[in-house]
């Protein structure tokens, strides 16, 4: 085995930060070979699809990968071109990553490397990863972008960044911040963001909170993820002073035959013009940026259920994406759970780093003998 890092890295004045920022992915391009490559590489992940591999697969290799590639391809070409970067979720991600950059680099005491990372497609974790430690990182908080815990999105990207990590000689210090569903800032941004949409727009009549669902059996085997998307419903409610009639949480973007968490947010909107709720609101607080799920899903596809079964008025309240309040919220998260990293007293890094390498070429001047 021989592994990743150059020494050259021990140089630099002081001791860089790194913030890697992961989230989901998605494909190089909206074609049918792309989303195949893509898809594969998603479901075959066993933090997502918990079903022994003997059994998923002849399901995922003969029959998904041969139909849900093209289909896919359809719903991304729909979003795609509207966009820098082809991609909604990449080009929203950069600006995140140009957003805290800027933040962290004016706020921290030392100096700080933003990366950002796909877990499925490009730029992989470890490429992140790499232009951190060729920055000279040797501190590295991990962020995913999913303010809820489940074990198919957060878990599955720190899977990511160990599996790199076991290749790395020199390895970095490493925190990792598991969810912020009950974030103040984060909480607060959202708030903000669907009322100035209502003043805007109007006050529906309900407002539907969307978040992605996971199978059923997922939150019986302990799971959080359900439990975290109830607690961040009912404090943006309560943010709004919506009373528990004027909304609701609802699960998207069902996947395979078995049950996923409920209500389904296709049939809920299907069924709300027969109740009387022809006036309502869509927002997705589950999504940090917006993308497939949310531009094409909430934005088009729902919108048509909720037409068709006579509904008058539905507005997609968009995702917090690069706004100031939310890329301020996560620059505070970030700052809590890097403290002691850069401000901290007692340590020279500079004087180290310059020790370490004195020595080192010293030894390597000798033949490594000393
Ligand atoms: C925000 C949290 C998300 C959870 C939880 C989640 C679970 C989950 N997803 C699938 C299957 C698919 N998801 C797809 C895309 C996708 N999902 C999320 C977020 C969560 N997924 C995002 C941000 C995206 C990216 C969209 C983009 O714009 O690129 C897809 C691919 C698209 C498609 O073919 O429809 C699939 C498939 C499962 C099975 C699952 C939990 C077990
Ligand atoms: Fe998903
Ligand atoms: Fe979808």
């Amino acid at each position: 085995m021989t592994y990743q890092g150059e020494p050259h890295y021990a140089h630099g004045s002081a001791e860089r930060m790194g913030v890697l920022l992961l989230n989901l992915g998605t494909p190089d391009e909206p074609t049918t070979p792309a989303l195949r490559r893509y898809l594969k590489q998603f479901l075959s992940d066993p933090r997502v699809i918990e079903l022994p591999k003997l059994l998923w697969w002849p399901i995922l290799n003969l029959i998904i990968l041969n139909t849900r590639p093209k289909k896919s391809a359809a719903a991304y070409r729909e979003v795609w071109d509207h966009y820098e970067d082809g991609s909604p979720l990449l080009t929203i991600s950069r600006q995140q990553q140009r957003g805290l950059q800027e933040r962290l680099s004016q706020q921290m005491a030392g100096p700080v490397s933003v990366a950002l990372g796909m877990r499925y497609g490009n730029p992989s974790v470890a490429t992140a990863l790499a232009e951190l430690r060729d920055a000279g990182a040797r501190r590295i908080l991990v962020l995913p972008m999913y303010p809820q815990y489940a074990a198919a999105t957060t878990a599955s990207t720190f899977d990511a960044v160990f599996d790199e990590m076991k290749t790395w000689r020199w390895v970095p210090e490493l925190r990792f911040i598991t969810h912020y569903h009950r974030e103040p800032a984060y909480l607060d941004a959202l708030a903000a963001s669907v009322r100035e949409h209502f003043a805007e727009h109007g006050q529906p009549q309900k407002l539907v909170m969307s978040f992605h669902g996971v199978p059923k059996r997922y939150l019986l085997a302990g799971d959080p993820y359900h439990c975290e998307c109830h607690v961040t419903g009912r404090l943006l409610a309560d943010r709004l002073g919506l009373s528990a009639d004027q909304y609701m949480v609802t699960f998207q973007s069902r996947f395979g035959r078995e049950e996923w968490l409920k209500p389904y947010t296709d049939e809920t909107l299907k069924g709300l013009p027969a109740k009387g709720i022809k006036h309502i609101a869509v927002v997705c607080p589950g999504f940090s940026a917006d993308c497939l799920e949310t531009i094409e899903e909430i934005g088009q596809e729902n919108r048509e259920y909720f037409e068709e079964a006579g509904g008058e008025t539905y507005h997609y309240i968009p995702a917090l994406n690069a706004r100031d309040d939310h890329l301020d919220a996560l620059t505070h998260l970030i700052r809590r759970h890097t403290q002691g990293w850069i401000e901290h007293s007692g340590y020279d890094a500079q004087a180290d780093a310059q020790e370490r390498d004195r020595v080192r070429a010293n030894a390597l001047a000798m033949g490594a003998e000393r």
